[in-house]
């Protein structure tokens, strides 16, 4: 130490009780506090109310306190001032400044020495006493007393420094034991706030839980009545469609079978009229029969008659003959008798004969009359057998007709009773229909309604979602943590996506409890070489885990927060690192049809400070895009420079970064950010590798500044985000890569290990952090210390020649979310001088 020098007054700071963000935050609170100033608390602290903001007031009010060693100091210069005998702070030392020889009074001090000399004390400790030849002793004398006067001086000065020293050292260890105090209590409440901020993170999990499962449970139950009401339905609708069908069949059936009807009825008519008509003919016919029937009755009684009129005539003609016989035998005897009365006798013969002719005659006649009718009878009968015929017939027709006749009358009384069977369906079926249709108006109500309840379960499982982030977050800002997301890409055409002889796959997502969504497993070869043939399994866990399914919403979702928090005033970097063709580039920027994390940000940007200037907040944005190739900065938006002309990076003492020469364009829509990462894309350098058609041979930096001012409330906030596609890291070996792809592939891999340098350096809270080592590091600088928010995207395939290079990704990935980088600051300025505290723009 020079002589003369000023002990420096006490900065106030000291070492914090634990970690580089304990000593950073206490080196920043001090330095708030010895400005006089209110230190801006973290996005947390607004929600986290008065609390800390008392311990702090406390803390600083004791930090405020004026400084012992300038009480000391005080002291030292007033017991100069009154000589040893006055009692100071330092008494308790002055038993050993006694011992050692205590100065002489009225001694003249060190200053007035170095005044009056202008020797320094390592002068005067150093100097060699030089006597005169031929000096007397009395000289002599003289002069070692004054060299000896001198040395007390000096002696005497560097007790008193030493005292200060220790006087110093020892409030040092007093100030350090306070503030460490004060820390361990902020400490203590902040673990507290910790747990209960887990407990109330618990609480909001199981609440989720139970929101999820009453969610499912009314799913479930909302599946099981769309099931049945669906079924019922459909049921109904069969019933329904059957009912209409036969509905339609009977109407139709019905149409058809009254025209049917009226067809029988007219034919029935008309058959009638014909039966009528023939009953008619019958009955003349009828008649006719009878009258035939009647003559015919006449002419076989007249038969009959003429008969037995024959008979009686030849009964007559027997007696006749008989009388003959006994008139001969009469006649004989008479003849005999009369034989005498001969001629009387013959003329009675001749009477008899006589008579007898005209009886033959008659005979004959009667015979020829009979003959003749029973011609006419026969005629008749002939006559009377052919009518009968025709009216048999016609008997049989009319019978038949009869027959046709009530069999259709069967037939209609059939078709009546169906017809009326088939109204009475009809009528059932449309008061089914009515019924079945009031049923469904029903069974919609109340599918609406537990759509409505589906909904709102949906909003408050959304709502319980958001909270467990913020909370998430909030825990993860307390705890100053690199948050790390990994994402697993689909398998790929003529990849393997499954372990060699098992078939298991080689990605699974383990989905228990806890490790829901934030657990991953993977099946790479056994051995530290990795080239084993043997498959074990290895498991991770990180902040959260998109499988191959996971959309491009589901990973921003996760994310959004972030964004808001660079409108609040914050450094966030995003990146995606991983293996090359492992889906870095999906994920940042996307294609055409999903965009991906970068084109996302920019939508929620605007969106979110539109919606602020509601609150007087106007942000201006400014975009910049570069890329790292080769370790050289390249601009993307702007021209490239001349070969003896180059990008450099600077870093302020407020922790902003500029690049010399860069593009920085202003932004003031997301079609904006839209055409500059085209822009940029085209020029971006990209190539063919063995692993991606399309693989980027640089790491791309997005960076977007946001200056945010509020003139109602004079609040300025400056955030950044830092949106990074990383080149894909690949094993040179087995790339097979040569000439300048084995160039480009050496400065990858060595910035991206730098990169993992830097995490690692601050996460063991080294006092050297290696940023230097490569130009993407040395970029990112700010975004990487402590005072930014920073998520890294692992990105991994999931086929069976990648699955060493996965588990590689994954280790890293391990590591970083085991850092601990420190605790993110805001950059919020205020105009006014009694301003309040300054609130975020999310604050309302
Ligand atoms: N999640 C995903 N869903 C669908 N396709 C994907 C997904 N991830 C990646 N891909 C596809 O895989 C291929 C390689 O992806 P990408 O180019 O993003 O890889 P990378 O990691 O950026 O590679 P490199 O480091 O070589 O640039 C692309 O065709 C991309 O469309």
């Amino acid at each position: 130490m020079q002589s003369g020098t000023r002990i420096p007054k006490p900065s106030g700071g000291g070492r914090a009780p634990a970690g580089a963000e304990g000593r950073q935050a206490g080196r920043d609170r001090t330095n708030e506090w010895n400005n006089g100033r209110k230190m801006e608390q973290p996005a947390l602290a607004d929600a986290e109310g008065g609390a800390l903001k008392a311990r702090q007031t406390r803390a600083q009010s004791r930090l405020q306190k004026p400084s012992l060693p300038e009480a000391v100091l005080r002291g030292s210069r007033k017991r100069k001032d009154v000589g040893d005998g006055c009692p100071g702070p330092q008494a308790k030392r002055q038993p050993s400044a006694q011992k050692s020889a205590p100065p002489p009074p009225a001694e003249e001090t060190f200053e007035e020495l170095h005044e009056r000399t202008g020797k320094s004390e390592l002068d005067i400790l150093s100097e060699k006493l030089k006597f005169n030849k031929g000096a007397s002793a009395p000289k002599k004398m003289e002069l070692m007393k004054n060299c000896i006067k001198d040395l007390r001086t000096v002696g005497h000065s560097l007790l008193e420094r030493k005292d200060k020293f220790e006087a110093e050292a020892s409030y040092q260890a007093a100030h350090v034991e306070e503030l460490r105090a004060v820390w361990e209590g902020e400490e203590a409440m902040r673990d507290k706030r910790i747990e209960g901020l887990e407990e109330e993170l618990q609480g909001a999990k199981a609440s989720l839980s139970d929101t999820k499962d009453c969610l499912s449970r009314v799913q479930d139950e909302l599946r099981d009545l769309h099931q049945t009401s669906g079924q019922q339905i459909s049921s109904l609708d069969e019933a329904l469609r059957t009912s209409k069908h036969e509905l339609a069949f009977c109407e139709k059936s019905l149409s058809e079978r009254t025209a049917k009807v009226e067809e029988l009825e007219e034919s029935s008519r008309t058959a009638q009229n014909y039966s009528t008509s023939l009953q008619n003919y019958n009955q003349g016919l009828q008649r006719q029969l009878s009258e035939q029937k009647e003559a015919c009755q006449a002419l076989v009684d007249e038969n009959r008659g003429l008969k037995e009129q024959v008979m009686l005539l030849s009964g007559s003609t027997t007696q006749l003959e008989q009388k003959v016989e006994a008139v001969k035998s009469v006649a004989e005897t008479k003849v005999q008798l009369l034989q005498g009365d001969s001629s009387q006798a013959k003329s009675e013969l001749a009477r008899l004969s006589k008579e007898l002719h005209s009886v033959t005659l008659a005979r004959d006649q009667w015979q020829r009359d009979c003959e003749k009718w029973k011609a006419q009878a026969d005629m008749y009968q002939e006559k009377t057998g052919k009518s009968l015929e025709e009216m048999q017939n016609m008997e049989t027709r009319r019978m038949a007709l009869e027959g046709m006749c009530s069999d259709q009358d069967e037939i209609m009384e059939r078709l009546r009773r169906e017809t009326a069977i088939a109204v009475e369906q009809k009528r059932l079926a449309e008061e089914l229909a009515s019924r079945r249709g009031d049923e469904n108006v029903e069974l919609k109500r109340k599918v609406e309604s537990l759509e409505a309840l589906v909904v709102e379960k949906e909003t408050q499982m959304k709502e319980g979602e958001e909270i467990r982030k913020r909370l998430h977050n909030t825990i993860m800002e307390l705890k100053g943590n690199i948050r790390v997301f990994c994402r697993v890409r689909p398998v790929g055409d003529g990849e393997c996506g499954t372990a060699p002889k098992t078939a298991t796959p080689l990605v699974e997502y383990p989905s228990q409890g806890d490790q829901k969504d934030r657990a991953i497993k993977v099946l790479a070869p056994s051995g530290s070489s990795g080239t084993s043939s043997d498959f074990q399994p290895f498991e991770f866990a990180f902040d959260r885990v998109f499988p191959a399914q996971s959309t491009q919403e589901d990973v921003f979702d996760e994310i959004s927060q972030l964004v808001q928090s660079a409108l609040d005033g914050y450094k966030v970097c995003i990146f995606a690192y991983g293996q090359t063709g492992s889906g870095k580039t999906y994920t940042m920027l996307g294609n055409s049809e999903n965009n991906g994390v970068i084109p996302r940000v920019m939508q929620q940007v605007f969106q979110t400070s539109n919606e602020l200037r509601e609150q007087g907040w106007n942000f201006r944005m400014r975009a910049s895009i570069l890329e790292v190739y080769n370790e050289e900065y390249k601009d993307l938006l702007g021209k490239h420079l001349a070969a003896n002309e180059k990008h450099k990076v600077h870093h302020d003492a407020h922790g902003n970064t500029t690049v010399s020469g860069l593009t920085t364009v202003d932004v003031s829509k997301p079609e904006n950010a839209a055409e500059l990462l085209r822009r940029a894309m085209e020029k971006r350098a990209v190539g063919a590798t063995k692993m991606n058609d399309n693989s980027s041979r640089s790491h791309m930096v997005f960076t977007l500044k946001l200056d945010g001012s509020n003139e109602g409330t004079q609040q300025h906030v400056q955030g950044v985000l830092n949106l990074i596609d990383l080149a894909g890291s690949e094993r040179v070996k087995a790339s097979g890569s040569q000439g300048d792809r084995l160039k480009e592939a050496q400065n990858i891999n060595k910035s991206l290990s730098a990169l993992g340098d830097v995490i690692m350096a601050l996460g063991t809270k080294n006092e050297h952090v290696p940023y230097r080592n490569s130009k993407l590091t040395w970029l990112l600088q700010n975004s990487l210390s402590g005072a930014s928010k920073v998520l890294m995207f692992v990105n991994i395939s999931p086929a069976q020649e990648s699955a060493n290079e996965s588990l590689c990704s994954l280790r890293f990935a391990a590591k970083v979310n085991a850092c601990e980088i420190g605790v993110a600051r805001r950059t919020v300025k205020t105009d006014q001088k009694d301003s309040q505290p300054t609130r975020s723009p999310r604050s309302r």
